[in-house]
């Protein structure tokens, strides 16, 4: 898939082309249907299928700290679009200069002259251009006039519910990792570079891989029964932290994984934690001796929990138990 970073790395040879816009967070199953309408459409007419999205989030400039959690990062981003097909993936600078661009010149100078667009696909309720003045109407007017198609999304829903990222975040926030994942058509999992810590974790017999979440807002806190991916072939089971560790005055937040039975060290290596079960939320203890008492049974519940829920998977759906 080709990255385009900004509107200035937009060449002549990128000129025609089937694109649909949004943010994309988390490519959930309702990105996923809007992503296979798309690449059908581009496969007919020849033509690159093209994800124009933008980087930070419109309402991370806007709102700041009020924004909502990101489910993914832009590299998750990156690579979820690449696996469903994407061949373009054009990342827009969401600037204030951006945002001040109004609808008639992001038609007419970004779809039209830049992209070349011969078909569009968005949901009928995007908005945009400054102020949001721009709708789906005035894009099927522009469609017309200068020569490109527009047609907006089915909704596509789960249990009556339109997917959405919201829906996802707010699912998490629940803790109904259960209905997050039917949402994404995935686990919900964090993935980043295990970096090094203050090394407190190894004192107590807890050593834990420590993935600093940067500027991203987490949907999620607290303990979880996890499974981490990319370092061996096969999963390896762990209890992890999501947060700003309040017994040792920690200040930003972070993802600690303690991983069971695991001894190499993992500093620089890229991860990927799924999350499967929430034990508890996060709590300030009165000493660190409290904290690693309270570890070792996080440690064990998650033990239990990860092997049920294994011996499960294994049993035989045909409803003859294991003797
Ligand atoms: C399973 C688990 C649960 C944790 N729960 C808490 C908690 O409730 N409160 C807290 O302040 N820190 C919690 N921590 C974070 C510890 O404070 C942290 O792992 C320890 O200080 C080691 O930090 P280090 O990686 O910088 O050495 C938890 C860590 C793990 C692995
Ligand atoms: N469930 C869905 N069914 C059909 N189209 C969808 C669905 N979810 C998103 N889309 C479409 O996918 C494109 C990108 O969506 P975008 O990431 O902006 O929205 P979203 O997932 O609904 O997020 P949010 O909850 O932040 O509004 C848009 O064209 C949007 O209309």
């Amino acid at each position: 898939m080709e990255l385009i970073r900004g509107i200035h790395n937009i060449k002549p040879e990128h000129h025609g082309s089937v694109v649909t816009i949004g943010n994309f967070d988390g490519v959930h199953l309702g990105h996923q249907a809007v992503l296979r309408q798309v690449l059908a459409k581009a496969r007919a007419l020849g033509l690159p299928a093209t994800v124009m999205s933008f980087e930070p989030q419109p309402l991370e400039l806007f709102a700041g700290d009020k924004a909502p959690a990101r489910l993914t990062c832009f590299r998750d981003k990156y690579l979820q679009l690449k696996q469903v097909g994407v061949e373009r993936l054009l990342c827009i600078n969401f600037n204030a200069h951006f945002a001040d661009m109004s609808a008639q010149d992001f038609v007419r100078r970004l779809l039209v002259e830049q992209l070349g667009v011969k078909f569009l696909v968005v949901g009928d309720d995007f908005r945009f251009g400054k102020g949001r003045c721009g709708d789906f109407a005035m894009l099927v007017a522009a469609g017309k006039e200068f020569g490109f198609t527009v047609v907006s999304t089915q909704s596509f829903c789960v249990s009556e519910q339109r997917v959405s990222s919201t829906a996802i975040r707010q699912a998490l926030v629940n803790d109904d990792l259960l209905l997050a994942e039917s949402m994404l058509g995935r686990p919900y999992s964090i993935s980043g570079r295990v970096s090094h810590g203050r090394k407190l974790g190894r004192t107590i017999g807890f050593p834990t891989a420590n993935v600093p979440l940067k500027r991203r807002v987490s949907p999620v806190s607290g303990v979880y029964a996890v499974e981490v991916f990319g370092v061996e072939g096969a999963p390896i089971p762990g209890v992890a932290n999501v947060g700003h560790r309040p017994t040792v005055k920690g200040v930003r937040r972070q993802l600690e994984v303690y991983l069971f039975d695991f001894q190499s060290d993992l500093y620089g290596r890229q991860i990927e934690v799924v999350l499967r079960h929430k034990l508890r939320d996060e709590i300030k203890f009165e000493s660190f001796d409290a904290l690693k008492a309270q570890i070792e049974r996080d440690a064990q519940t998650a033990r239990v929990w990860l092997s049920e829920r294994n011996n499960v998977q294994l049993r035989p759906s045909n409803g003859i138990e294991n003797q």
